[in-house]
């Protein structure tokens, strides 16, 4: 059994980014870069006003000064002719500052009567400018590789005046839920030997949040026939195959056993930490196959630990990115624990963070309110510090 730092170690040593391709602008969203953005334009392109008001010569400003309104300067409209001495423009925010002139006062310090001007009040210090690339210049890198197309960097990315980005190529994923009891949500009441299979959907909404795309859900029983029969179907279609349940030492634990004809090689299986010991990550036929272990608190914590970084890294996105552990407060206590490092499943109260009380790994409800994994070392594995805690968004 490997810890958990070693077993994350192997898998970034591991993994290939898929490749690239092309996307529309507005297809964008949640992919990950794959080229350098520079920009095509500079931010602004020329010297623009910051608010709605007048544009003059400072030399000519102060309280009392009356200047000859000299045209108006709208965004994206005809600039207004070079200012000389004594004039101003009527501008708004946006608008190009016309030649000559190298400040704006806004209107709520100005009247105006006619063509003439008067400033009425204090204007206080702002110059109301900004400068031409001021934010970045035609050709600086707006944004790097590896980088996640987020709101914000899709802001960036149309800025730069690109309609059209290299991005990296999904993964393709593909779930199979191993168990006898599990049935489809919805049908699960007609049967007292059944659960309802839940797994495997928070699995895929974590797959798609981390840029993978799901080809198949599949749903196998416990027999080991039909188990390698869906493994040859789910290997032909996904670059990655994730099995969930049967990780453990149960007689009818097939998860690993599935996939011995196509030749697995496991990168590592059982991982030093709680919950989820027994998930595991091979490769086989050139695909990821990651096993989670069935309780339901296990699998969405190793796949937020194992699955969610192979995704990205698959795309290019650094471990780091992915597993961006934050010290946070703690509002209460987190015990230090014995043997392997604990992930906490945990809140975000306004003092701090919060344990949730049922830590069971098979416990489903909690999954409701747990947005942090805080990870716990046992003493003398890690650092520790009491007042913060290492967590992660769960
Ligand atoms: N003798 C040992 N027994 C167990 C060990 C061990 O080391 N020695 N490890 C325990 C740990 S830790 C875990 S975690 C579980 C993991 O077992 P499996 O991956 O084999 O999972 P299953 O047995 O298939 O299922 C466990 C549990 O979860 C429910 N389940 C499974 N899949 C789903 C699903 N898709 N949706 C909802 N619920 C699911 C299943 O019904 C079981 O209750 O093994 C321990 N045992
Ligand atoms: O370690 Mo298992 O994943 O707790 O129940």
């Amino acid at each position: 059994m490997i810890d958990f730092d070693e077993a994350l170690a192997l898998l970034a040593d591991n993994v290939r980014p898929l490749g690239c391709e092309q996307v529309e602008l507005v297809a964008a969203h949640g992919r990950v870069l794959a080229e350098d953005v520079h920009a095509a334009v500079s931010s602004p392109r020329r010297a623009v006003s910051a608010m709605d008001g007048f544009a003059l010569r400072d030399a000519d400003a102060g309280v009392g000064a009356r200047l000859r309104i000299n045209g108006k300067s709208f965004p994206g409209s005809v600039l207004p002719p070079a200012l000389s001495a004594g004039e101003c423009v009527r501008i708004f925010t946006g608008a190009a500052l016309p030649d000559g002139a190298d400040r704006v006062i806004m209107q709520e310090n100005c009247a105006a009567d006619g063509a003439v001007m008067t400033i009425v009040d204090a204007y206080g210090p702002g110059w109301h400018v900004r400068h031409a690339a001021s934010d970045f210049a035609e050709g600086d890198l707006l944004l790097k590789p590896g980088t996640l197309l987020d709101p914000r960097a899709i802001v960036a990315l149309a800025g730069a005046d690109r309609a059209a980005v290299q991005v990296a190529k999904r993964p393709r994923v593909a779930i199979i839920a191993t168990g006898d009891e599990l049935a489809p949500p919805g049908s699960a009441r007609d049967n007292v030997l059944k659960i309802p299979e839940s797994v495997s959907f928070g699995v895929a909404a974590l797959v798609e949040e981390y840029g993978g795309t799901i080809e198949a859900r599949l749903g196998g029983s416990d027999d080991l026939l039909t188990l390698r029969q869906l493994a040859d179907k789910a290997l032909a279609i996904a670059n990655v195959v994730v099995v969930t349940g049967g990780a453990s030492v149960g007689e009818r634990d097939f998860a690993k056993v599935m996939f011995a004809e196509q030749e697995l090689e496991l990168l590592f299986s059982k991982v030093a930490i709680k919950p989820g010991k027994p998930v595991w990550v091979g490769r086989s036929q050139g695909r990821w196959v990651v096993g989670l272990p069935g309780n339901p608190g296990s699998a969405m914590v190793t796949a937020r630990l194992f699955l969610a970084p192979l995704l990205g890294m698959l795309q290019g996105r650094p471990v780091e990115d992915v597993l961006d552990w934050v010290p946070l407060p703690a509002a209460q206590a987190f015990p230090i624990p014995e043997g392997r490092t604990t992930f906490v499943r945990a809140a975000l109260s306004k003092s701090g963070l919060v344990p949730l009380a049922n830590q069971d790994s098979s416990a489903q409800a909690p999954l409701g309110k747990a947005r942090w994994l805080v990870r716990r070392d046992p003493a003398g594995k890690a650092s520790h510090c009491d007042e913060r805690m290492l967590a992660l968004a769960f």
